[in-house]
């Protein structure tokens, strides 16, 4: 082949692997969540799976598959709840210090477990101990202390105190009474039932099937947690959210961990799972692109297979579901936000019933959500949410990371809908929050604003003193947005007056004081051992960059108090690279690491974190606006207090930035 002829063969692979790679919508036909859900539960049998028998040491967190009645009272027989006697309650009327009661003493003394002989006649007690069998005749029980031993001839006793009839007495049955449906069906048994059911005597107890739940995951990208990232991968981190998550719904998470995009493989596993499991959950490879090979496997299984592909949901829209026989399977979306939205949507409800549990229960507030959310017409949007109180109740911040973050989910405290049929949420509407999690506990202390490692110093320290912080990184704008409407109490800005030069001074008012935090060092930076900028001062490697041929830099988003500082530098050239502006610092080193761009400005931890070689610019303040109103508040003085604690600033100095003071 001429070097033209393989030019061309090459161009032509090239743009078959594009085509192949091209996203077509091909989806079945997208459906709404309801006529979704509606659909995929009509092809499965949506009843809780057999019981099977388990000892109780094993029953924990397992379901109860009948109701249980109780077999025995408990307690079994009128109990004593005191040590002392056993008497009739008329023989002590009167009884007092100055009139003692005078009782002989029966022949017996019953211990517990001991089963009574003698018959408690009037006048005469028995010697009984806590939880000894309330002898016949007896219904009452004193206190040995409100007593005193007659040593002379026959023991008596004499009591200084009257007694009630049933006075320390808990009688057969008033714990549980034989009969009584002691656990209904569909309860998760945790301790406390197991009490119970030790209580009445069982030693084993009817429970449901736990649903066997195969989780695979897809994707050549996937690294399993724990080994070494790859170059261009990823963890997976679907596989680990989606097996903890069947769990939490009552299921056995059978992990097949990460396939590759390889369609014989994926096949096997999936046949393999469809054989030992009651359900198959896949994520990734739904939306039909070159390497999205699940929905293509999963549509060869058999009938009545794919039964939804596509749902007008925001997450979500790639969904897969189906069945084969009458076994159902999902294929989730592989950006881990979709995948657990959509699994906790469509698939959750699925394994609690077949676990036996009733449906779990949405718990909603209603909110302000203070900023315009823009939403997808067409598609119900599901827009993740943390909550923080503001000075007029409850307000939800939208997350803001998008589908593709982990922690879109997995940080917020609930979500709100938008419908289909709106394209915003205007700000400050009112919206319903459906809360996630355990309903995490309300912090002592909201800080908004400008994220920086340190802060998980003082935090920490805050922390050691038993005060818990919310921090929302919502950049040094947003935190004083939110200081000024009152929805913080702290907020950490690093912003220069471009009139001054001067850091955060100017952002004072009469509700807003500021205290100072620390400096931070910013600089060039650059791959360690790049000869073009080694040993150079910053201005040397300005000029260096700017003329040079072949070197990229790496930007810094608008707004940003590092970007005015690299315009500052730029002075107005405008270096190839400066249209790429990613949003924090260690995207700038993870590009410059990574070989996608030369250099460009980052604060020094971040640069030493990442092994770049640095050369320092400037330094920048990173202060804390104070609301006022809210400064008294203990876990705002210990949040001031942590800042001025020594051992705090000896950990801030420790990653590389300077306490102020
Ligand atoms: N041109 C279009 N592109 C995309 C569309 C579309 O309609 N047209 N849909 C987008 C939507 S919506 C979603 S959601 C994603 C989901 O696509 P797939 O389900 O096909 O997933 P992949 O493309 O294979 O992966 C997406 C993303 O997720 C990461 N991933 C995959 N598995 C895991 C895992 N186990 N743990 C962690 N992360 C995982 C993967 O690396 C990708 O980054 O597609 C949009 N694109
Ligand atoms: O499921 Mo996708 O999240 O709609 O981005």
């Amino acid at each position: 082949m001429s070097d033209a002829e393989s030019r061309k063969q090459g161009d032509s692979d090239l743009i078959a692997r594009v085509r192949a790679a091209a996203r077509q919508e091909q989806f079945l036909e997208v459906v709404s969540a309801e006529a979704a859900r509606a659909r995929f539960e009509a092809h499965i049998e949506l009843k809780p799976l057999s019981a099977e028998r388990v000892a109780l040491a094993e029953a924990l967190t397992r379901v109860l598959a009948h109701d249980v009645v109780a077999a025995v009272d408990a307690p079994p027989f009128d109990r004593a709840n005191v040590d002392g006697f056993a008497l009739q309650a008329a023989d002590t009327v009167g009884a007092s210090d100055a009139a003692p009661k005078l009782f002989t003493l029966n022949a017996e003394v019953i211990a517990c477990g001991d089963s009574p002989a003698l018959e408690v006649k009037p006048g005469t007690a028995t010697t009984i101990a806590t939880g000894g069998v309330v002898p016949r005749g007896a219904d009452a029980v004193v206190m040995i202390e409100h007593t005193e031993l007659i040593g002379e001839g026959a023991p008596r006793i004499e009591l200084t105190r009257a007694a009630t009839p049933g006075q320390f007495i808990s009688y057969a049955g008033s714990d549980i009474a034989r009969g009584e449906t002691l656990l209904r069906k569909g309860v998760r048994i945790g301790s406390r039932e197991i009490g119970m059911l030790a209580a009445s005597g069982l030693a084993a107890v009817d429970v449901v099937r736990r649903p066997r739940v195969a989780v695979i995951s897809t994707g050549d990208e996937l690294v399993p947690p724990g080994e070494a990232l790859k170059p261009a991968g990823i963890y997976d981190s679907n596989g680990a959210i989606i097996g903890a998550a069947v769990v939490e719904a009552g299921g056995e998470a059978v992990p097949f961990g990460a396939i590759p995009d390889d369609r014989a493989a994926l096949d096997k596993a999936v046949r393999s799972a469809l054989g030992s499991c009651d359900m198959v959950v896949l994520s990734a490879g739904t939306s039909k692109g070159a390497g999205d090979l699940s929905h293509a496997v999963v549509a060869g299984l058999g009938a009545p297979g794919i039964l939804v592909h596509g749902v007008a949901l925001k997450p979500g829209k790639p969904l897969c579901l189906g069945a084969v026989g009458k076994l159902p399977f999902a294929v989730l979306p592989g950006f881990p936000t979709s995948a657990i939205f959509t699994f906790h949507a469509f698939v959750a409800p699925v394994i609690r019933v077949l676990a036996g549990l009733p449906p779990e229960a949405a718990q909603t507030i209603e909110a302000r959500v203070p900023v315009r959310v823009a939403s997808e017409l067409g598609r119900k949007e599901f827009v993740l949410v943390s909550l923080v109180d503001g000075d007029d109740g409850p307000v939800a911040f939208p997350t803001g990371k998008g589908s593709g973050a982990v922690t879109s989910f997995s940080q917020a405290d609930g979500f709100i809908e938008i419908d289909a049929l709106a394209s915003a949420l205007e700000a400050d509407a009112r919206a319903q929050v459906t809360l996630i999690g355990a309903g995490a506990a309300a912090p002592d202390v909201t800080i908004m604003g400008s994220h920086d490692v340190a802060l998980d110093v003082v935090v920490g320290a805050l922390a050691e003193r038993g005060f818990a912080a919310r921090t929302l990184a919502v950049g040094s704008l947003g935190g004083v947005a939110a200081a000024t409407r009152g929805q913080c109490d702290i907020a950490p800005v690093h912003l220069v007056d471009p009139r001054s030069g001067d850091y955060n001074k100017h952002l004072v008012t009469s509700e807003l004081s500021l205290v100072p935090g620390w400096k931070r060092m910013q600089g060039l930076v650059f791959r360690a051992g790049d000869a073009r900028f080694e040993g150079k001062n910053a201005a040397e490697a300005i000029k260096m960059a700017l003329t040079g041929s072949d070197i990229l830099m790496v930007n810094r988003n608008a707004g940003a108090g590092t970007r005015v500082l690299i315009d500052r530098l730029l002075n107005g050239a405008r270096p190839a690279g400066y249209a790429n502006q990613p949003k924090s610092h260690n995207a700038v080193a993870a590009a410059i690491a990574q070989g996608r761009a030369d250099w460009g400005v980052a604060i020094e931890p971040v640069a030493k974190m990442y092994g770049l070689g640095f050369i320092p610019v400037a330094p920048e303040y990173y202060d804390f606006l104070v609301v006022e109103s809210r400064k008294a508040r203990p876990a705002v003085q210990a949040f001031l207090a942590a800042l001025r604690d020594e051992v705090t600033r000896a950990r801030i100095r420790a990653i590389g930035m300077e306490p102020a003071g």
